[in-house]
């Protein structure tokens, strides 16, 4: 690929305001000095077609070989249909979401059992997006295409699961660029280049490995972690945020504005659904769509507890149909392995994870010792759709298992009625938990707002204090 014609498309995605420098809020709540945008091509067809001519020049320069191509909802959709339309190559499309009628399916186009898909990306950070579709596409994915590489982890990262990235141009290269065209500052320049560096979103896998002492370069290119735990760890360190706020309301109004509001703070939103007094289908769509907006986790926290045929309707059909927007739910191990297998068997082809509930944090329960142990070994044997554990404190070695701990509160103590508090302190820092689930902390707190930045700011703190322990 010649230099000077990705030298020429810098300066032109600078010239239509694609590429913006200042303070910019991510989609995930984290500030950077640049912003790419570019949705705004599709208002340009010249340089939309420039892009797909390199693109599909890439292709060929690289030999990819592949049965189809799929461009990641949305921006990167045009750009896969034009180099598809011109070169005659079948496409696929992802939805984000399944419908609710007719198919169900989450990818529109044929495909057959051992399709090689080629995915195309407009920008990459971390990685996960291309994950994601690679997720839903049931063909094998081992090359990905993108335009802009911020080169904040996204590749390292996608190779760790097997998939290569090729980017067409990287934030290093992007930025001298801008600075040989005297269209930036050396200063702008190296603000950029530090907080690219500063904010790599692989390095998180890297310490959390390290912690555990699996010294071994072959986990990172382990492809066993489960996409759920992948996108939530991935979404921790891009927010900074290891809060999980368990939105128990009764109103859907009062849960949806608590979510919009508490959004850029959290890393996931937990429900209870069955207690809204007014829950509709409605509902669910707009909690999906302020998860998007402000990039959460939704975890509904039912509690399953019942036999495997039982917890599949439970989980698909009812009023509720939960795995039909729930990324995460969680359950007992006291039916044995049935519960997860029933669970598995719903959850696993929408790309949902399930935590089991190990420990609980209300005075004298029985979940303890021996039980604990037993629920250990249960999510050992499923590791294809078991991301975790709701527990006190950490108990499990392996990286890939998120622990995540309720009865949380800036000063330890309990309730009426057997809840026991812990601070987020001793939670992520001394018993080495992953995430912090409150409840009250925040919703009876005189400012929701202030308090969950309090918990996100204490928890993120202790946090980071034990990971750079480690990584010392
Ligand atoms: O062991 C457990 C398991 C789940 N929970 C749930 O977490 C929240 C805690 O609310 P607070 O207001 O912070 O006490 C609540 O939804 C419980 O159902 C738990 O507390 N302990």
């Amino acid at each position: 690929m010649e230099n000077d014609s990705i030298d020429g498309l810098i300066l032109k995605l600078h010239d239509v305001n694609a590429v913006k420098f200042g303070e910019y809020k991510l989609k995930t709540g984290m500030m950077t000095p640049i912003y790419i945008d570019l949705r705004v091509l599709v208002s340009h067809p010249a340089l939309m077609n420039q892009v797909s001519a390199l693109i599909y020049q890439r292709v060929q320069e690289e030999e990819l070989q592949f049965d189809n191509v799929c461009g990641v909802p949305y921006t990167a959709l045009p750009l896969a249909t034009i180099i598809c339309s011109r070169h005659e190559l079948p496409m696929l499309i992802r939805r984000k979401e399944a419908k609710d009628y007719g198919t169900k399916r989450l990818v529109e186009g044929s495909f057959r059992e051992g399709d090689i898909c080629l995915i195309i990306e407009d920008t990459v950070t971390s990685g996960t997006s291309i994950l994601e579709t690679a997720e839903v596409l049931y063909s094998g994915v081992t090359d990905a295409i993108v335009l802009m590489d911020r080169e904040q982890g996204g590749v390292e990262y996608l190779a760790s699961k097997g998939i290569k990235l090729h980017p067409i141009i990287s934030m290093f290269k992007l930025l001298n660029v801008l600075l040989a065209a005297n269209r930036i500052d050396a200063q702008t320049a190296q603000s950029v280049r530090k907080f690219i560096l500063d904010n790599n979103t692989f390095r998180y896998w890297r310490v959390r490995v390290k912690e555990e002492k699996y010294e071994t370069p072959s986990f990172l290119l382990s492809t066993d972690v489960h996409p759920v735990a992948s996108k939530l760890l991935s979404i921790m360190e891009e927010k900074q945020s290891n809060l999980c706020v368990s939105a128990d309301v009764t109103i859907s109004e009062e849960l949806l504005q608590l979510a919009d509001s508490l959004g850029p703070k959290i890393c996931m939103l937990k429900t209870h659904v069955d207690i809204l007094e007014d829950y509709t289908a409605a509902f669910v769509q707009k909690l999906q769509a302020l998860a998007e907006k402000h990039n959460f986790i939704i975890f509904e926290d039912r509690k399953f507890a019942d036999i495997g045929n039982t917890v599949k309707h439970q989980y698909e059909g009812g009023l509720y149909q939960i795995s039909s927007w729930s990324h995460i739910v969680n359950a007992h191990a006291v039916p044995g392995p049935g519960v997860v297998k029933g669970l598995s068997a719903v959850g696993k082809p929408l790309g949902r994870g399930c935590l089991l509930i190990a420990q609980m944090s209300s005075q004298g329960s029985l979940a303890t010792g021996e039980y604990t142990k037993a629920v250990l070994k249960m999510a050992e044997e499923h590791t294809d759709f078991v991301i975790g554990f709701i527990c006190g404190s950490k108990i499990s070695k392996r990286p890939e298992f998120i622990h995540m701990t309720p009865g949380v509160q800036i000063q330890a103590g309990g309730d009426v009625l057997g809840q026991q508090y812990t601070t987020p302190e001793d939670v992520l820092y001394n018993k080495g938990s992953d995430v912090i689930i409150v409840g009250r902390g925040i919703l009876e707190a005189p400012d929701r707002l202030k308090a969950a930045e309090s918990y996100r700011m204490s928890g993120w703190e202790a946090y980071t204090k034990r990971l750079s322990k480690v990584a010392q």
